[in-house]
């Protein structure tokens, strides 16, 4: 039985990291990607279909939770874990990214966050105290701090005090947090595309000697390029021997090049959203299967694959489902696309550990390159 948190560096392939958490609930393979379960549910996927391709760890988000069904109602009936069937590692965002981007008529104070809900207009309010109780009402394992992510672009003062606000805000869920040896608070790294900012916030954040460490303000619309100067920039700055998480990020291409720069853990709507929208993710690229080119091919997406959606169904038959908005069609498309997002994850980790990194890197995109034969 695994008490406490811990996190052990395997290997590293010049800034690429190899890596472990353990956890009670389960060990977490680094890199990861964490599909994202929203409201409890990754959508369109049964939880032993999210296992059965490889996922270690789950994200959930405290603001869909707390609205609906309610943090306190997920508690009576057992917590996350229990409520949707999923025992092992669940990660939750701390709804200051969401409020930000979802709600109405909300309003930021030093000492938090008030607004109307998207669904009812009904009024919260959310302070780093209550993320981090409601957090802990869901049972999340991993927990993050509540901060306040500047959508870019944006002018330097804006963006120092909201990295500045944020700061004290980690402090606040420190303390709120307080000592949970089975579990994790990660404090999140601000500081949008200015460098010094970013530095002062990992240095910060460093200093407060948390579990791990997010980087958050990122792909919220700028430019691949700045995200990976980003990058380069705030690891550096951030203990060696605690993970790193790259918050909703992101296409294969920016997993692939941000773990080149240290990232050790991914979350991002794409495969599921993706799936939902008729779009495959295959080893030659994206496919989009509204297309009227696919009407005939009775190939699969990909015959070599073990995810039963990839090998057993034609991309004639998908097509069929995708413009008839059968429901078949997300559900085939979002298991094959996490199954690819999976694999992708194992030969990032199988190639750190050969000590190949850069060159398997290059032989993916190479596949990405070559289109759909
Ligand atoms: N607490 C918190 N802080 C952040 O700075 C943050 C920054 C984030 N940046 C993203 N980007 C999501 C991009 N996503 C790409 C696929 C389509 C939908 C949007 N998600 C984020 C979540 C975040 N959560």
């Amino acid at each position: 039985m695994i008490e406490n948190f811990s996190f052990s560096l395997l290997a590293t392939d010049g800034k690429a990291r190899r890596g472990e958490i353990s956890m009670p609930r389960g060990r977490i393979r680094t890199p990861a990607f964490m599909p994202v379960g929203t409201g409890g549910t990754v959508k369109a996927m049964y939880m032993d279909q999210v296992r059965g391709v490889g996922a270690d760890i789950i994200l959930g988000n405290t603001y869909h939770l707390m609205l609906r069904p309610g943090a306190e109602r997920v508690a009576r009936l057992g917590g996350l874990h229990e409520f949707a069937r999923w025992p092992h590692p669940i990660l939750t965002d701390s709804g200051g990214f969401q409020v930000m981007s979802l709600s109405k008529l909300r309003k930021l104070t030093e000492h938090g966050v008030t607004f109307r809900s998207h669904i009812d207009g009904s009024p919260y309010e959310m302070s780093p105290e209550r993320s981090i109780e409601i957090q802990g009402l869901l049972h999340s394992d991993i927990q993050m701090q509540l901060d306040e992510c500047t959508a870019l672009p944006a002018d330097a003062k804006e963006i120092e005090r909201a990295m500045e606000l944020s700061l004290r805000w980690a402090e606040r869920c420190k303390t709120a947090f307080g000592d949970q040896p089975g579990k994790a608070m990660f404090g999140i790294v601000q500081g949008g595309d200015i460098a010094p900012l970013r530095v002062r916030s990992a240095q910060a954040l460093s200093a407060m000697d948390l579990k791990g460490y997010a980087i958050g303000g990122l792909a919220v619309g700028e430019p691949q390029a700045v995200m990976l100067d980003m990058l380069d920039i705030t690891c550096p700055e951030l203990p060696t021997q605690k993970p790193r998480y790259l918050m909703g990020v992101g296409t294969p291409d920016d997993i692939l090049k941000s773990v080149a720069r240290g990232i050790d853990m991914f979350d991002c709507v794409m495969p599921t959203r993706a799936g939902r929208h008729g779009l495959a993710y295959t080893r030659r690229g994206k496919i989009n299967l509204r297309n009227a080119r696919h009407a005939d091919d009775p190939r699969p997406l990909d015959e070599e694959s073990d995810c039963p959606a990839a090998r057993d169904y034609s991309r004639a038959y998908l097509h069929h489902l995708v413009r008839s908005q059968e429901a078949l069609g997300a559900m085939l498309l979002t298991w094959n696309n996490l199954s690819y997002y999976q694999k992708l994850m194992q030969h990032i980790r199988d190639a750190i550990e050969a000590g190949q990194f850069d060159a398997r890197a290059a032989v993916i995109t190479e596949g990405w390159a070559r289109g759909d034969l």
